[in-house]
């Protein structure tokens, strides 16, 4: 095993993410310029000296996420030591969160980048710590790489998984693409949203998809004006429905009108990809004349950078 030499802290950025887009259920994502921030103070543990793990959360989740070894950062961040052989050192974790919980934007990704990003800065230059690694061990915690590769690498990803393990390329987004998100006051857990799920699809939906997918990634990067069919899916947004019922029915609006509407992630909230910034302002109209509770939008540009870390200041030595 081995250990950090001394006291460090880090400040994480990570963005949030939408996944699936449509049909690339698993496989696209795209990083939002909507983010989460965390500082990480790790203090190698003496002998004999049990180790101390705090968390203080501000914004979202606070009062509502577990402070203690429970909490998804911390369990990141036990994780990626773990795999990576160093001694797991005590812990002060301050969070400033923005990325709503349970609604499709990529918030879990987001917690468990900023735990693995977190380590990767800690150990600079003790270990050395890749890209594939990252998204590896980020992808073990997730289950699925469509949120994380997104969030550890900004742009639009596309994710698929080897026996060997996840990999990921990274593109760019056409400058015509605008992305608004719709946010509703609940939540559908993606635990939830995959249980309904069927084990097997018919195979003419899988071919549905797959042509779909295709014409996504190429109305993306380069033919917005295609995104609107592009974006039909046959895989996921159906079976899930009853559980995000509004969601559904102002996707249909939304559609008819001619806008590339989907579900963002495991829902419920509502990407539009717009081919053009008017194209937002008419999904803002749409959602407020239909919707029947709150949505906020969110009027948000796609994040190039992905999770960054850097070095912060050891104010204090908290477990001295
Ligand atoms: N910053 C965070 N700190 C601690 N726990 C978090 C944090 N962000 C998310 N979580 C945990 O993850 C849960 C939400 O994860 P879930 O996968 O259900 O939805 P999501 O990631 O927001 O949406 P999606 O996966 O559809 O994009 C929260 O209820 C909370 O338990
Ligand atoms: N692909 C995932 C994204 C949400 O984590 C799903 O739809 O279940």
């Amino acid at each position: 095993m081995t250990h950090m030499p001394e006291a460090a802290s880090v400040l994480v950025k990570v963005p949030a993410t939408s996944a699936n887009l449509g049909p690339g259920f698993d496989t696209l994502g795209v990083a939002l310029s909507h983010y989460d921030e965390l500082v990480v103070t790790a203090t190698p543990v003496s002998e004999g000296v049990p180790r101390t793990v705090s968390v203080e959360v501000h914004g979202v989740g606070e009062g509502e996420v577990p402070t203690d070894e429970s909490n998804l950062v911390v369990r990141a961040i036990d994780y990626a030591f773990t795999q990576l052989g160093v001694d797991l050192p005590s812990l002060a974790l301050v969070a400033h969160n923005s990325i709503p919980h349970g609604r499709g934007l990529g918030s879990s990704a987001a917690a468990i980048v900023s735990g693995i990003m977190a380590v990767k800065g800690l150990l600079e230059g003790v270990v050395e710590v890749s890209s594939s690694t990252l998204l590896g061990l980020a992808t073990d915690l997730e289950g699925h790489p469509d949120n994380v590769a997104p969030a550890l690498f900004g742009g639009l990803t596309i994710a698929w998984t080897t026996p060997e393990g996840p990999s990921h390329k990274r593109l760019l987004v056409h400058r015509g693409v605008s992305p608004v998100l719709f946010v509703p006051e609940s939540t559908l857990s993606t635990k939830v949203a995959r249980a309904l799920q069927p084990a097997s699809v018919p195979h003419a939906d899988a071919t549905f998809n797959v042509s779909r997918s295709a014409l996504l990634v190429a109305a993306l990067i380069q033919s917005p004006e295609l995104l609107l069919a592009a974006t039909e899916d046959r895989l996921h947004q159906s079976y899930r429905a009853s559980a995000m019922p509004e969601t559904d029915s102002l996707i249909r609006v939304l559609r008819e009108a001619g806008l590339a509407a989907v579900v963002s992630g495991a829902g419920p909230s509502i990407l539009v990809l717009g081919s053009d910034p008017a194209q937002r302002l008419l999904a803002a109209d749409l959602v407020a004349e239909h919707a029947v509770g709150a949505w906020r939008p969110l009027m948000l540009a796609v994040d190039l950078r992905g999770a960054t870390v850097v070095p912060h200041p050891v104010e204090a030595e908290p477990h001295a």
